[in-house]
């Protein structure tokens, strides 16, 4: 699905060649600063590689719509984007921008549920506290018709049984309905647990040295 050839960002990472199949979960692990949220973000096409080229489905990612490409890939990052309004208003943003059928209430919740968030649609989502915004928006990610979801340390905020309550209910979604997932994460025992396929971004980084990170 993704083809990456010899990309290099800025002294950050190099890669020569790397591939991420369709239909799988991919974890991304690796130090601090080694370039994980920026791999995310070359993919996702928000930032372009100095040099080299990244493959979407066949098509040179700088080269695709960009309208087209948010439809396709959707992206949550560390710190999730949570609009003025309510948990409802919320939900339903991401829904209404891509042109898609607006849920009704019912699969709203039943969403929430499955994320462990038990708000009433109502609720100022302002209020929420980190952990439940968090989930909010991976709640609002997982009603989007898109094929890639990319997530950025997606459970952050989260303790450890609700953080793994929550991405397994997220994996199991993106099982049920065939996308694909690559999920970044310092929770290597889940990566292992859960992953189809783990790229570890220390391998490709510019700014890790051996024992540590460099300056
Ligand atoms: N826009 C930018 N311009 C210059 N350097 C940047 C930029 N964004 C990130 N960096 C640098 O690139 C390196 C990798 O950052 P990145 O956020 O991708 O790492 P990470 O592996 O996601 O880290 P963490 O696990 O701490 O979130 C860091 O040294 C960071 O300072």
């Amino acid at each position: 699905m993704f083809h990456i050839e010899n990309v290099k960002v800025n002294g950050i990472i190099e890669i020569d060649h790397l591939s991420i199949e369709a239909n799988k979960v991919t974890c991304i692990i690796g130090k601090s600063g080694s370039g994980k949220s920026t791999f995310l973000r070359l993919v996702n096409h928000l930032i372009s590689p100095n040099e080299g080229n990244i493959y979407f489905k066949g098509k040179n990612l700088s080269e695709m719509d960009p309208v087209q490409l948010r439809r396709y890939i959707t992206m949550v990052p560390q710190t999730p984007v949570i609009f003025d309004g309510t948990v409802r208003d919320n939900l339903q943003i991401g829904q209404k921008l891509s042109g898609q059928r607006v849920s009704t209430d019912e699969e709203l919740d039943r969403c929430l549920h499955q994320l462990d968030l038990h708000k009433t649609l109502a609720a100022q989502a302002g209020e929420l506290s980190g952990g439940e915004k968090q989930r909010l928006a991976l709640a609002r990610a997982m009603l989007l018709d898109a094929e890639v979801f990319l997530l950025d340390e997606p459970s952050s905020a989260l303790d450890h049984t609700t953080a793994s309550k929550v991405i397994h209910a997220f994996v199991d979604f993106i099982k049920a309905t065939n996308k694909t997932l690559i999920m970044i994460t310092h929770d290597l025992a889940l990566a292992q647990e859960l992953a189809d396929t783990m790229i570890d971004m220390n391998r490709f980084s510019k700014s890790v040295v051996a024992g540590g990170v460099s300056k």
